[in-house]
């Protein structure tokens, strides 16, 4: 995948004795080994005592309050102008001697429950990584180079989706949280103020429409770059997503003395809505997906008729026109199943991302540093929603992305050999250079 074979002129750890970009071999040997080496120990904030419960990093908990205080006091150490804002975004600063114009990279630590230790974590290593490169390599940068650890990409603790990218693309604001509470009924409000957010004490996230540029790394979780035996995917757009929660109702009653035909078993309801979304997307097609992903019953006992359920429903599709109208007809089928239970429903809309397609200047450059770097590059299409996907209509963007072993994500079992990590680090530092060094411009 690579020109490993060629002559190097900077050995591992070195600092570059030229300024020209070091051979590919130097550089991925270097990055293998830092990037291997610094996920290990950001997996260490908030890992389970045994490798099966993976890492648990929930936005504003200790483990994620750590994990960011960690960061930050990691890149204060690489001479990076370290701050938060008033959402618990992080940034990491590089000032170039146009100080104003910023190229970003980042993505987020925050991750689901019992996840793995790359999804996020690896944009934010690969940034680190690249930054502290580029700086001992190349001195000042033209532009200003800037790492961003997004408050709250998941939607995992709060049912609220890229809070902190939606911060600094102006969809959310800071000293207004969203209605939204998590499932011991804390609200984003409240527990953002508890971890010491949203009282003005940190200056309001940035606007980054006004940003030069923004680059993600990210592994791909899926399996296409593995089958296809590529080291790189660039991203051309992200799937539209829309996640809902939903609230059956009916009668809880007694399990013994209610016969069949008397009873408005809200579980019940909610187990055909289940199975007819799953049915309805199948019979839209691919690239539809719909999943219900929690599924509660009240009271949850064993001898009572559940009285009321909830579940969740998360719906993506590429085109915006058909999610939109897949969503609507769905509506009218888990109404109808509903009225013919006796059972009534509601649902809230938690999340909603349009689709949105990358820079294609910057899906161009990044072809080109492909190209000469060696490694086998594809386009591909995102089927996971990301912070780019907030920042796209704002600013130019671009995503690249590794491969998965195995496709696997938001599971302990995910992971990327550390050569793929490291041909992901190349990359982005090849494109940040050439954004903040050369002054290319998307
Ligand atoms: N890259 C992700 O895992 N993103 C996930 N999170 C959001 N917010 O989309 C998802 O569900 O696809
Ligand atoms: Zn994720
Ligand atoms: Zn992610």
């Amino acid at each position: 995948m690579t020109n490993e074979g060629k002559p190097e002129v900077a050995a591992a750890g070195e600092p570059a004795p030229t300024k020209e970009p070091p051979e590919t071999g130097a550089l991925l040997r270097r990055f293998a080994a830092e990037a291997a080496h610094m996920l290990d120990w950001l997996a260490q904030f908030g890992s389970g005592a045994n490798a099966d419960e993976g890492v648990t990093r929930l936005l504003y908990t200790p483990a994620w309050q750590q994990a960011q205080d960690a960061l930050a006091e990691r890149l204060a150490g690489c001479g990076l102008a370290v701050s938060y804002d008033d959402v618990g975004n992080l940034y990491a600063r590089l000032d170039g001697a146009r100080e104003r114009e910023v190229v970003a990279t980042g993505s987020h630590i925050d991750t689901v429950v019992r996840g793995g230790r790359y999804d996020g974590a690896y944009g934010i290593v690969a940034g680190a990584l690249a930054l502290a490169y580029l700086k001992e390599a190349y001195g000042q940068p033209e532009r200003t180079l800037q790492l961003v650890s997004f408050a709250e990409e998941e939607g995992s603790r709060f049912p609220l989706a890229f809070w902190g990218s939606g911060s600094v693309t102006g969809r959310y604001q800071a000293r207004h949280a969203p209605d939204a509470a998590d499932a011991d009924g804390v609200s984003l409000a409240a527990a953002m103020h508890e971890a010491g957010f949203g009282q003005g004490r940190y200056a309001a996230p940035p606007a980054a429409a006004d940003w030069s540029a923004f680059v993600e790394l990210h592994i791909e979780q899926g399996s296409v770059l593995e089958r296809e035996g590529a080291a790189i995917g660039i991203v051309q757009g992200i799937v539209g997503q829309r996640r809902f929660g939903f609230e059956v109702s009916g009668e809880a009653n007694h399990a013994g003395t209610t016969p069949m035909s008397y009873r408005r078993d809200a579980l019940c309801g909610a187990a055909e809505m289940i199975v007819a979304i799953r049915d309805a997307a199948l019979a839209y097609g691919d690239p539809t997906v719909a999943t219900v992903g929690r599924l509660e019953a009240s009271p949850g006992t064993v001898n009572v008729v559940p009285g009321r359920a909830s579940f969740t429903l998360d719906v993506r599709h590429p085109d915006g026109a058909a999610l939109e109208a897949f969503c609507g007809e769905l509506m009218t089928t888990l109404e109808r199943i509903a009225a013919s239970n006796g059972l009534t429903v509601s649902v809230s809309l938690w999340t909603e991302a349009a689709p949105v397609r990358m820079n294609g200047r910057l899906t161009e450059a990044l072809d080109r540093i492909c190209r000469t770097r060696g490694l086998v590059c594809r386009h591909m299409y995102s089927g996971a929603g990301h912070d780019s996907q907030l920042l796209a209509p704002v600013c130019p963007t671009a995503m690249v992305f590794v491969p998965s072993r195995g496709g696997i994500s938001h599971s302990p079992a995910e992971y990327t050999n550390a050569e793929d990590l490291a041909a992901g680090i190349v990359v982005l530092a090849d494109l940040l250079y050439a954004l903040a060094y050369k002054g290319e411009t998307p």
